[in-house]
């Protein structure tokens, strides 16, 4: 798996010459770079060696510039009106979904009974199921949603899109062509949207593109499209086409509470949601200085933070509006802050968007990395995320993983895609784009998995062999964890260890070389010689005791050895400053000793350790969490339980009257400053 190097004249692979001076250069325009084609024409990708050429030729550039900016702006802009519809839905859901069965291209809704509703509870918070697979919930959340969205996001896409545009019509097609199909069932028929909404959004430079926000239910998940294309592929006949605003304005939204009957009210409270959120977007729009449009407009890395930061802040009014709107529902109306983004330090939690404790920005000498926008204290979970796509470990053949990565990054939206290759390629022409970037960024899917995981937001973080963060496979969630090792300083860099065990320096420098093409000058490679080589000392002692302990011979023949093993890789560990999951491991190979030999009260202390341990780093719903928690409730219940009964005691034998050295003293069964047997 080593890389090669060659010496070329001829751009690499994302590289081109620069479109001034036709130096070879990967820097692309940044104003344009990203923009999607037009009616089937590929787009000219322009690079620029430095500023100065990319100044020089401006005059040049601007027109194309400008042009294809505005239709990156306006793929932003969509990626923002679908994600703030899902957003609203999630908490103002229309049904009150039980369950959700998937098939093939086919999903079910299962609904409880619509009869009696009350207005009150007519929009539903919408469950925590479908998480782990974000394309399906948002498919799910958009059901039956786009005459719903004619009516929530009108004055959004008009602030968004604001000079990009010369006209907006508000457009009912008859969709063909779904790769996709939702249903519900319910004891009560739902009503069913015979048409479906889309923008049809003409350009300032004479393009007509359609908006299609909520395409994902019919399994479209990308949602700009040229105007000509949509028409010829994706929907059979076009109904009506009316100017931007007209659904909102419809008279039946306009009827009082005595003239509307069940339907009328229901869209009464849309209507009371929409424009609650109405209320809020010159406040939004007052941080891009009155320019919405300004969101959508800068580099990839900002779009996203700023993207998040406002659907934060959707969730939060729409959260606040709903309780202003049903007083009655038993939640209470709290006026959200003007900062949504509340972070409080709880060790147990999982933050949300609403409360990210990271950015991610370009970090001198390692390219992007992930930034700490608060204090962290050990053990908060800093983030958990759903890999795009995962990709096997143990096939060395290129062609065959080519093959699965390419099928892989074909299935993904276009807005992953585009974020897929944006992340770190470290391959160079060595390998296809594809496998270059899938190579760089994947992050493994448990200790010896056989499959590693493309994650958009944790492959963006940096290594460092003093890591401050550790990351977990949890099986349980479908999702990586990132867990803070250390407290964590708001403006310091979360870094991670790619590397999986305890090695000095010189074995550190060449893996990170040989695999991922850095040399590490991290603040454990950066030591003085003198406290380095301590450092080294340390670490080849902890791997030689670490290969020792986990032999199950040694375990079972010369256990007190075994077990002042453990005591002094412990104590190693603390030296060096290692507080991840291999102090977790520690205390377990050392409930291991204790329990094969019938030490049932030492095994439920060390099992009490471990599962300490590994909640700090990998939290409390961790499947290896839960099982030592196992042991620690009933020490018997291990394997190796009895494999000899030579320390046979009882839990009840835990000294409850040993504190301090004294307790650790019986624990580690040391006579007097010595181990005993
Ligand atoms: C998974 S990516 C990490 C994110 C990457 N920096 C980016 O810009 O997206 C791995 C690559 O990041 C760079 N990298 C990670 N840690 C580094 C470090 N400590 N020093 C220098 N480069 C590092 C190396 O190029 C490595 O191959």
């Amino acid at each position: 798996m080593m890389a090669t190097t060659t010496r070329t004249d001829e751009p690499r692979d994302g590289a081109s010459r620069c479109n001034r001076c036709l130096k070879v250069t990967t820097n692309n325009c940044g104003g344009c770079s990203g923009a999607p084609a037009y009616d089937k024409s590929p787009v000219r990708r322009v690079f620029y060696c430095d500023r100065n050429c990319q100044k020089a030729d401006w005059d040049e550039h601007k027109t194309e510039c400008r042009d294809l900016q505005s239709r990156k702006a306006l793929r932003r802009a969509g990626i923002v009106l679908k994600a703030a519809m899902c957003q609203i839905r999630k908490n103002a859901y229309p049904l009150p979904v039980m369950a959700v069965q998937n098939g093939a291209e086919q999903i079910t809704l299962k609904v409880s009974g619509g009869k009696g509703v009350g207005l009150a509870q007519r929009l539903h918070p919408f469950p925590a199921i479908l998480q782990d697979d974000a394309g399906l919930l948002e498919a799910v959340l958009l059901y039956e949603s786009s005459a719903e969205s004619m009516v929530y996001l009108c004055n959004l896409v008009r602030a968004l899109l604001d000079g990009l545009y010369t006209s907006i019509l508000e457009v009912d097609v008859f969709p063909t062509s779904c790769k996709l199909r939702i249903s519900a069932t319910t004891e009560t028929d739902t009503p069913k949207d015979l048409s479906h909404y889309v923008y049809k959004i003409a350009l300032k430079n004479k393009e007509t593109w359609v908006l299609d926000i909520t395409g994902a239910q019919h399994g479209y998940p990308d949602t700009l499209f040229p105007w000509s294309e949509y028409t010829q592929e994706r929907c059979g006949k076009i109904n009506r086409q009316r100017s931007l605003g007209f659904y909102r304005n419809q008279p039946k939204y306009l009827l009082n509470e005595t003239q509307r009957g069940a339907e009328g009210s229901a869209m009464a409270e849309e209507r009371a949601l929409a424009q609650a959120l109405d209320t809020e977007i010159p406040k939004w729009g007052a941080e891009y200085g009155g320019k919405f449009t300004s969101l959508l407009k800068s580099s990839e890395v900002d779009f996203q933070a700023a993207k998040d930061r406002f659907l934060d802040q959707v969730e939060a009014h729409v959260q606040f509006s709903l309780a202003r709107i049903f007083p009655n529902d038993g939640s209470k109306a709290v006026q959200p802050s003007s900062q949504a983004v509340q972070v409080k330090q709880d060790k147990t939690r999982t933050p949300t968007h609403k409360s990210r404790l990271y950015c991610i920005k370009a970090i001198p000498g390692k390219g992007q990395g992930m930034v700490a926008t608060a204090n962290i204290t050990r053990g908060t979970r800093i983030l958990s995320e759903s890999p795009i796509f995962r990709v096997p470990r143990d096939e060395h053949n290129y062609h065959t993983l080519e093959r699965i990565i390419g099928r892989e990054v074909e299935r993904l939206s276009r807005d992953r895609s585009e974020r897929f290759f944006a992340l770190h390629n470290t391959h160079g022409n060595n390998h296809s784009p594809a496998l270059g970037t899938a190579r760089t960024n994947a992050l493994p899917l448990g200790p010896d998995a056989a499959e590693g995981g493309i994650f958009l937001e944790s492959s963006r973080i940096n290594h460092s062999c003093r890591q401050n963060a550790q990351n977990t496979w949890n099986a349980n969630l479908g999702k990586i964890t990132i867990h803070a090792v250390r407290d964590i300083k708001e403006g310091e860099e979360i870094t991670i260890s790619y590397l999986a065990n305890s090695e000095n320096h010189a074995v550190r420098q060449s893996r990170l070389r040989d695999t991922f093409h850095f040399a590490c000058a991290c603040e454990l490679c950066a030591l003085p010689v003198m406290l380095r080589r301590q450092s080294d000392r340390r670490l080849d002692r902890i791997a030689r005791l670490d290969g020792q302990i986990g032999d199950g011979v040694h375990i079972v023949s010369t256990p007190l050895s075994c077990l002042r093993d453990a005591h002094e890789l412990l104590r190693l560990l603390e030296e060096e400053g290692i507080g991840d999951a291999r102090l977790a491991r520690v205390y377990y190979d050392a409930l291991q000793i204790a329990i094969a030999h019938g030490d049932q009260a030492r095994a439920r202390v060390f099992a009490q350790r471990a599962y300490a341990a590994r909640v700090v780093v990998e939290g409390e719903d961790s499947p290896d969490a839960a099982r030592v928690r196992k042991y620690a409730e009933r020490p018997a219940a291990h394997r190796l339980f009895g494999t000899t009964m030579k320390w046979r005691q009882a839990v009840t034998k835990i000294p409850l009257g040993l504190k301090g050295d004294e307790f650790e003293n019986w624990l580690w069964k040391k006579a007097k400053g010595r181990l005993s047997s």
